[in-house]
């Protein structure tokens, strides 16, 4: 539970957004163009793979029985009466004494029970123009073939029927290649969530505007709309507004029956001039914390749209709920290591679970951290950090910059490679403690 200043933990508010995130409907669509979409059904294999089975090597399918007594004293002979490339439909009978010449990947002839490599018979030249591809006459073995070696089952990987992949799991490229390989054309997947970003505040230009006192570029659109589309997501609309309230009236209508979710940064808090507050929930209290009932965290499958003190830092203040039109809304903090540190949190997991994600929320691993820093006492922490250890070492980190987690260092936010995560319980990490930490890129 968290403590009083503060309504919700990281978990409590986490939990709440899984609860409330609204499944989208699921699609059929050629594998071609699921890349990226999560399952919405099991995936099941509609071939044996391999389909039948096959040689792992370019050599000679023998008869083992017949190599039993070749050694280099006693070489053993075999007449090649077939060539058999990938792609045959060949099925050649061989006789005792018989062999085919066949490549990877292609169908063993049913007679045959071991593959022996071109370079374990004799005869083969690498060097010779022609080596490998003409066809010799005879082959001559020197050693017995092993039945059963240098095949490739059929089934073995995978059998018909059986599950490729479960529902909840992205489509990333080694999925869905193994899903074309097990014969599947098209899949169940959740629709990909069309999103609104919208930075609210008077103060902000568009990047690379000039700025007069008191202004600044927003950068916080442009974080978030990256954010979204890297996880699956669809930017339907990415703007910003001033603090006139009816500036993200519009936005919000316009958008209606063409978004699904809406993310606002900005006027979260408890200024005069929060127009987000004001916007999506004009009575709640911001900054004051009523007591609960209870003490604890609002009923998560409340979906009124309301703004809690979230034990963390950054990201204090945080509004999640759902529109009357039961779109999901998250009222991000506007400082842009909060929104950054807030979108990971919270929105990151309720986009997945939207699309119907089977583990919605990110792991965090553990890893030596290289310095020290304070945490404030009460709020769980996250901190830009980035990796210091060499490649190929055990990971240790350091913070991204010598001021921590400031919620405004949005410049600063570009030396991190990831985030580092510390306990509420905690008020100073020290040089050589384990920490959790998450890689946002390699
Ligand atoms: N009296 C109190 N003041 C504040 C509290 C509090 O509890 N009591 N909480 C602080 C914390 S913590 C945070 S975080 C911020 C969050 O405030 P808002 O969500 O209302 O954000 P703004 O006031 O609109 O902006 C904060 C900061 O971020 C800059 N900003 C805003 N939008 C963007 C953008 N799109 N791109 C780049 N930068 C942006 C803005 O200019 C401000 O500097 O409130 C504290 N105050
Ligand atoms: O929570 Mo605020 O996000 O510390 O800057």
């Amino acid at each position: 539970m968290a403590e009083a200043r503060y309504r919700s933990t990281v978990e409590d508010h986490q939990h709440r957004v899984l609860t409330l995130a609204p499944l989208l409907p699921a699609d059929t669509l050629p594998l071609a163009e699921a890349a990226g979409l999560t399952l919405a059904a099991d995936a099941n294999a509609t071939l044996d793979l391999p389909p039948w089975d096959n040689s792992a090597m370019d050599g000679y399918a023998v008869r083992s029985e017949d190599t039993t007594r070749a050694s280099a004293q006693a070489p053993v002979r075999l007449d090649l009466i077939a060539e058999l490339p990938a792609g045959t439909e060949a099925d050649p009978a061989l006789a005792p004494g018989q062999a085919a010449r066949i490549m990877t990947g292609a169908p063993m002839p049913t007679d045959a029970d071991a593959v022996v490599p071109l370079e374990d018979a004799v005869g083969w030249d690498p060097a010779a123009p022609t080596a490998g591809t003409e066809t010799p006459v005879h082959v001559e073995l020197h050693h017995p073939a092993v039945a059963g070696r240098h095949l490739r089952r059929r089934g073995e990987d995978v059998r018909a029927g059986e599950l490729v992949s479960p529902a909840g799991r992205p489509l990333t490229p080694h999925r869905l290649s193994a899903l074309a390989a097990a014969g599947i054309a098209e899949v169940r997947v959740r629709r990909r969530p069309r999103v609104v970003v919208v930075s609210t505040g008077s103060e902000l230009v568009a990047p690379g505007e000039s700025v007069r006192r008191g202004q600044i570029p927003d950068s916080n659109s442009l974080l978030l709309a990256s954010l979204v589309e890297a996880g699956g997501g669809l930017v339907v609309h990415r703007g910003r507004v001033s603090d006139d309230p009816a500036e993200l009236q519009t936005v919000l209508q316009s958008t209606q029956g063409a978004s699904d979710a809406v993310i606002l940064t900005g006027g979260a808090s408890v200024g005069a001039h929060d127009v987000a507050r004001l916007v999506l929930a004009p009575g709640s209290p911001g900054g004051t914390v009523p007591p609960a009932p209870d003490g604890g965290a609002p009923a998560p499958e409340d979906p009124t749209v309301r703004f809690d003190r979230v034990a963390v830092q950054p990201g204090k203040p945080q509004g999640f709920g759902l529109l009357p039109d039961g779109r999901a809304v998250w009222s991000l903090p506007g400082n842009p290591v909060s929104a950054w540190v807030s979108y990971l949190l919270f929105v990151e997991p309720g986009l997945l679970a939207m699309q119907g994600r089977d583990a919605p929320v990110a792991p965090w691993h553990p890893v030596i951290t290289e310095e020290g820093w304070r945490s404030p006492p009460g709020r769980e922490q996250f901190v830009p950090a980035r990796v210091v250890s060499a490649p190929g070492e055990p990971l240790r980190i350091a913070q991204a910059t010598e001021r921590g987690s400031g919620s405004h260092l949005a410049g600063r936010m570009a030396r991190a490679t990831g985030l580092a995560r510390v306990p509420a319980t905690t008020d100073a990490v020290s040089a050589g403690d384990t920490v959790l930490y998450r890689a946002l890129e390699a």
